[in-house]
Formats: structure tokens, sequence, C-alpha cells
């Protein structure tokens, strides 16, 4: 895109549909005249006089310790300069944007008239009883630390100058790792940090805690490199100052291992990045340009490991990684303070989670394969769902060690989950099965692992700890693909049509001839069937070489369940299988049944599936209410089909009298408590919220969620096979990543019940 098209764009972007980027919510009813007499006069005079008595039933009825201000006068905005408050106020606003989305932390932005030091405290001093956390932005040295080091000592809320410490932190996680991959000694690196601003000052003093030596940096700012015998040195340029005979950045760069560029656009030439040592490290972080643009500096060099401050390439060295995850930590321990032992812990924790394998949806909003730990991916992606939960934790708890949190944590499990809720990332039922996965971990055949999706599923579940992957496939293609994306670990691989596992091929053929003799199957057929990938693989379960199975993702549904259904007994009582999907709707979760198999069921048929599906629900620690669902309302049309389902309910309301199920009702009566109240007060889900919905048959179940799914979104789990004798589950035809995930730590929680019997 040209210049003036992107110009174009950002200025059309904040002006519509409404100016600017953020607006306030309000969080309480406010329908009605008794909301509103609560809300406002009188009943609003009941928290004040609270919070009059005691200061700090402030954060118990004020949304005090969720907001935090963005405060800014706008003397070094991003690397635009002094370009005034008004000028801050996108900046600002897009600070509170950012807050928002990723930890979920409301932001007032204030820009302030103000570049006398004093007059900003007192400012800022005056409006701090109405925050839980003062972020201050682009605010420029050297008035910057002196503004930042008051307000600490002053105030009793984190305070956090962002440019200084939020970049520190992310820097310094940055090349931690980046050190990490050249096999640098942080000792010996020839550090070159360009900008001697709010920024590079605290980015170089961090790296300082992590073991570089102040002897082999050099620091530049706008005159060049800041000698120990220049004149007029603020103190903290002083700390930097270099006893070395080096005068212009040219000259330092020569044999550098390390460039921090904290300064200004296009100021680095390809010469000078030729003239640096072995395996450059090189961060250009100015905004929005940076020092050297990413794509001449890859061009340049080709042993370079290169990060810019920007989105729009790899590596992006942005304190937007740290500022709304630090401040989610110390504001949920209400913190007094932002202190170092908080900021190492951010950075150990950022670091380490660029080593773990990354959620398949970051690979899809980056448009990436596979990110993997290297060159190019040296610290996460803001938009890593894993960084509310991994973040925020190691920020409290350093608050808590170290003394400055008033409210600690105790339930870290509860503090995960809180978190995870916030972001919105996953629904609660899908942590829950994962939670329960972890427990007692179940060994999983993945059928399909020469699949690139299904190999990174099986890698999540082994890094999660949800389970212990066992990999089925091709095996010189099952570790091309481990190398690729960087799956490590150590995991049994069977590829079952060669030589190596014939053995196993004539045990498992046997036992799969015994139940199959009087159905036809000779014994070589049964041992040459065990070539095949779902056949070894249901027999692994069958014989207890696994626990549970997870397959379909390559073929069509029809080509998978056949050799399971062939290889797999039913469970007791169970003639035919059916299966059930999971949709997580905005209402809540819903079981839909029968989705896939059975194209229409009778009587007994749908009150085997009502159960089947009960069952189910109650695995995922939830009371089944069940809709068995017709276009007629308990008898108003008299059909063939209402006739099957009102059997059906006839006989479930004999035999199981507490069973809360009902019908045959329409969706919407099923679905609205109030039109069924109004109309079938007598039904048994009168008062109940339903969650299982029983279709009349296949087609208008598949129908249904497939309509969910696509016209409301709605994430689904399934289809699940139900009535199986073991935990054996078929995903989708090119099902995502999370999907085979999310079933395959269903299939362990599955296995764990089975167990229990
Ligand atoms: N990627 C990220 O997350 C972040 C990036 N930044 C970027 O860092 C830069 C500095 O920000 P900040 O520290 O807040 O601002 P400051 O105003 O506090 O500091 C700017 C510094 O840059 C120096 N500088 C300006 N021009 C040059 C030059 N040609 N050569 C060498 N040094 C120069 C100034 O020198 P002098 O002292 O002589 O005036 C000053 O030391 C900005 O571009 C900003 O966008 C900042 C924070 C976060
Ligand atoms: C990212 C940022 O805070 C800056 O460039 O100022
Ligand atoms: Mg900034």
């Amino acid at each position: 895109m040209s210049n003036s098209r992107k110009r174009h764009e950002a200025l059309l972007y904040h002006a519509k549909p409404k100016p600017g980027k953020i607006a306030v919510v309000p969080t309480k009813k406010y329908a009605t005249q008794h909301d509103l007499a609560l809300a406002y006069s009188p009943g609003v005079a009941e928290p004040c006089l609270e919070i009059a008595k005691d200061k700090n039933n402030i954060y118990k009825y004020t949304s005090k310790g969720n907001l935090v201000a963005v405060i800014s006068n706008g003397t070094a905005v991003l690397g635009l300069g002094d370009i005034g408050p008004e000028a801050s106020k996108p900046v600002m606003e897009g600070k509170g944007l950012l807050f928002k989305i990723f930890a979920d932390i409301d932001v007032f932005d204030i820009e302030v008239d103000a570049t006398d030091v004093d007059k900003f405290i007192e400012t800022v001093k005056a409006i701090a009883p109405t925050f839980g956390g003062i972020n201050l932005e682009d605010i420029k040295a050297p008035e910057a630390f002196e503004i930042e080091t008051r307000l600490k000592e002053e105030l009793d809320i984190p305070v956090m100058h962002d440019d200084q410490h939020g970049t520190a932190i992310i820097s310094a996680a940055a090349l931690k790792n980046a050190i990490e991959i050249t096999g640098k000694d942080i000792t010996k690196l020839k550090i070159i940090v360009n900008g001697a601003g709010a920024a590079a000052i605290s980015c170089t003093r961090l790296y300082l805690e992590l073991g570089a030596v102040r002897e082999n940096i050099i620091m530049c700012d706008s005159k060049g490199v800041i000698r120990k015998d220049r004149d007029n040195l603020t103190s903290q340029k002083a700390e930097f100052a270099t006893h070395q005979d080096v005068n212009t950045l040219e000259e330092a760069m020569q044999n550098a291992d390390v460039f921090i560029g904290l300064s200004t656009g296009n100021i680095v030439s390809p010469e000078m990045l030729l003239s640096m040592g072995k395996n450059p490290i090189v961060f250009a972080m100015a905004n929005p340009v940076p020092e050297i643009e990413y794509d001449l500096a890859i061009a340049t060099r080709d042993d370079i490991i290169m990060a810019t401050g920007r989105s729009d390439h790899p590596n992006q060295v942005n304190n937007v990684l740290g500022f709304p995850f630090i401040f989610r930590g110390a504001l949920d321990v209400r913190a007094t303070k932002i202190n170092e032992e908080m900021k190492l812990a951010a950075v150990h924790a950022l670091a380490d989670l660029a080593k773990k394998s990354v959620p398949e949806q970051v690979n899809i909003v980056y448009d990436e394969v596979s990110l993997n730990f290297g060159k190019e991916y040296i610290i996460p992606k803001p938009f890593d769902p894993r960084l509310i939960y991994e973040i925020p934790p190691a920020i409290a708890k350093a608050a808590m060690d170290s003394g400055v949190a008033l409210e600690p944590i105790s339930d870290w499990d509860a503090y995960r989950e809180e978190l995870m809720e916030r972001s919105g990332s996953g629904s609660k039922e899908i942590r829950q099965i994962h939670n329960r996965a972890k427990r007692n971990k179940k060994r999983i055949v993945f059928a399909e692992a020469d699949h690139l999706d299904v190999l990174k599923a099986a890698q999540r579940i082994q890094e999660e700890k949800l389970g212990l992957p066992i990999l089925l496939g091709r095996k010189e293609v099952i570790l091309e693909l481990k190398e690729e994306i960087g799956f490590t670990a150590d995991v049994p691989i069977f590829d079952p049509k060669t030589d190596e596992e014939s053995e196993r091929r004539d045990r498992f053929g046997v036992a799969y001839w015994e139940s199959r003799q009087r159905k036809g199957r000779t014994l070589t057929e049964a041992k040459k069937l065990m070539r095949e990938r779902n056949y070894f693989a249901a027999m692994m379960v069958n014989v207890g070489e696994a626990d549970a199975l997870i397959t379909g993702y390559s073929r069509p549904y029809p080509t998978v369940i056949r050799p399971i259904l062939e290889s797999i007994q039913k469970d007791n009582g169970i003639s035919k299988v059916a299966a059930c999907n999971l949709m997580l709707t905005k209402q809540g979760p819903m079981f839909l049944a029968d989705t896939t198999i059975n194209l229409n069921p009778t009587a007994k048929d749908l009150v085997k599936i009502s159960q089947m599906t009960s069952n189910l629900v109650k695995m995922f620690g939830m009371k089944p209410n069940v809709a068995m669902l017709s276009f007629s309302n308990f008898g108003s049309t008299k059909n063939e089909s209402s006739q099957k389902i009102r059997e059906a309910v006839s006989y479930i309301h004999r035999n199981f009298p507490n069973a809360v199920v009902d019908g045959e009702i329409q969706a919407d009566f099923a679905l609205n408590p109030e039109m069924l109240a109004k109309e079938f007060p007598f039904s048994k889900l009168n008062g109940k919220k339903v969650n299982v919905l029983i279709f009349p048959n296949l087609e208008s179940a598949n129908i249904t969620y497939k309509l969910l799914k696509e016209m409301q979104g709605a994430e689904s789990i399934g289809p699940v096979i139900l009535g199986l004798s073991k935990a054996v589950h078929i995903v989708q035809l090119g099902a995502s990543v999370d999907e085979m995930v999310n079933m395959a730590a269903l299939a362990c929680v599955d296995a764990q019940q089975r167990e229990k019997k």
C-alpha cells in the first residue's frame, strides 16, 4: 500500500464512524426508575458514606481498582518528539484500547498541558484518588525521571513510566532470548545504545541487572557518543558515559554485538550494520520509523537477529507486550509499587513464554504456518492469548514476595481462571475439561499424526500437560514435521505399515478377528486390516496400549466411523451409537444430538440418545435439562414425527420420572422461559434453563449446529460419539488445531470416567 493510502486509512480509522477510539460504558442496570435511584441519588449516598468512613472502601464500591490513568504531557510522543498534549491524545487513547483488549483494564487518558515538572506532578497527584494505577507516557527525558521518581514516592498506587520500564522489560526479555539463540555471553557483549532518553536509560539499567557490563556499553545521544569528558551531562547520561576514545555512532558500532535504538528513524546505514561483529543483535525500536528499516537490515546481513517496535515485521519489541499485563498483576494484588522484582519477573516470564509452542490462533492472526522460537520469533506476539494468564501471575507473585501487595492471592488456580474469564479466552466449559484432563493424564493416540495440524494438536496436549500423546502415521513424515514445529519432546511414534510393527499387527489382528469371526472376517484379512491406521489405533485402545483415540482429521466421517464401529464394542445396553455437539453459544453451553449418525431415529432411539447425551452433560459437571424438539408443541400437531417424540417422552416420564426431559416442543418455546411458563406451565422444563436439544432427525440437528457455528460464531466441541465402550472420538474433516486439542482433552476426561466405572 502506498504511503498516502496508509495515511488516508489511518485518518479515516480515527475519524469514522465516531471520532476517537474509546468510550465509557455503564456496568450496572439503568433501565428503570428504581435502577437510577440506586445508581444516583438517593442510593449513591450510601457508598459515599462508607468510603468517607474508610477510604479503602473505594475499592469495594467504585471502579478505582480496575481503572488506570494514561497520562502524558506530549513532550516525547513516540519518536515524533514534543508535539504537545492535544497531539498526543491519539496515542493515549490507543494505549487505553490496548489496556482494555489485552488485560480488561479500564483507562481514562489524560493529556496535561504542563511541561513544568512541579506543575505536572501536582496535577497527577491531585487526580490520583480516582485511579488504581498511573501509567505515565511519552514524557521526555530528563523530566520523565524526576516526575516518575517523585510520584512513586508520594503516591500509594502503582506508578510506571511505560516508555522507561515497559520498554525495558520487553527489550530485556527479547535480548535474553536473542543472546541465547546466538550463544553469546552477556558479560562480554559490546552493546551500543543509540538514544539517551527515558527509554534508553531505563532499558540499559535493566540490561545491567541481567548481567551486561557497564564498561562494554557505549551510549549515544543526538550529539554523538556520550564520553566522560563531555560537559553538561545529565546525571542519567553521566551514568553511562564512556572512557573509550570514540565519538560517533558509526565508530561505536564497529565490531559491536548489540545495537539498541531508542532514538529516531533512519539513522543507521547498511555500512554501519556491516561493520558490526558476527550474528549481530539489532533492536531498532524508534516509532513509527525504526533506526533502520527491517527489510533493509535483513537484506544487508543474513546473520542478523533483527527487531523493531512495529507490528508489521517479525520480532515486534514494543511495550504493548508489557503494560497491560504488568498493571493487571499489580492491580490484582493492590500493589503499592511496580518494583525491580516485579520487572525482572516479567522479563523472565515473557522470555520463557516465547520458547513454548504457539497456540494456533496466534499463527492464524499473524498468517504464519508455525511460529517457533528462533531468530524470527524471539518474543511472544501481543495477540498471544496466554499472555493474560502467564504474565500477571508472575508480577503478582513477585509483588507479594517483595512485600508490596496489599491484597495477596492465595488461590492461584482461581486467579488464572479469573484472568482467562476476563480475556474471554476460551469458554469456562472448555477450561474445565482441560483442568480435569490435567489431573490424571491419559495416553491419547493421534491416528493421523503425520498431518501438520494433528501434530500441532498433539504438541499442545504434551506441552499443556493435558495428556500423553502417542503419534501414529508415516514415521519419517512425523519426524520431519516434529522438527519443523519444534516439537522436541520424546513421544512414542508408531507406523502401522512398517515391519517394526508386525508383532503388534499380528496381535491386534487376532484380537480383532476374535470379535469379528462370525461376521465374515478371516484371520488373514484381519491382520492385513491392521496396516490401516484407524484399525491399528482402535485396537491399541481395545487392548489397553492407549486410553483414548482421536482421528477423523484427514478423511470423511463415514470412512472413519466404519473401522471404529467394527473394532470398538458398544457400551452395555447400547444397540446404536449417536453423536452430540456441544455448542458454546452466547446463551451458554448447549448440547445438540444426534448431529451426525442416525438419519431417522425411532422413539426408542430417541430415548437412548437423550440418555447418552444427558450422561455427557454430567461429564461436564452440569445438570441436563432436555428439550425434545419438534415443529409441534405437546400434541398440537398429529403426525408421525411428532408422535414418535411423544412416545419417547412418555417412556422417559414413566421410567425415569426424575429426569428433566420434556416435549415435543418447538425450539423457541424450549429456549424462552417466559413463553414456556405462560403457555405450558405444566412442562417439566418450566423454570429450568434448557441445555440439551434432542432433534427428531439427523437433518434438523446437523443443519442447526452448522447454522449456529456459521451465523452465531458459536465454538463447537464434537461431534462426540456416544455409546462406545472406549474413549474414541472422531473430529470433523479438516478440524482446527483448537478443535482437536479440545476433543483430545475431552477424550482424556472420558477415559478417566471409564476408569472409575
Ligand atoms: N518500541 C518501544 O516499545 C518504544 C520505543 N520508543 C522509542 O524510543 C524513542 C525515544 O523515546 P523516549 O526515550 O521516550 O524519548 P526521549 O525524548 O526521552 O529521548 C529521546 C532520545 O533520543 C535521542 N536522539 C534523538 N535524535 C537522535 C539521533 N539522531 N541520534 C542519537 N540519539 C538521538 C535524544 O538525544 P538528546 O538527549 O541529545 O536529545 C534523546 O536522548 C522514540 O522513537 C520512541 O518511539 C520509546 C518507548 C517504547
Ligand atoms: C511504543 C511507545 O510507547 C513509544 O514508541 O513511545
Ligand atoms: Mg510511549
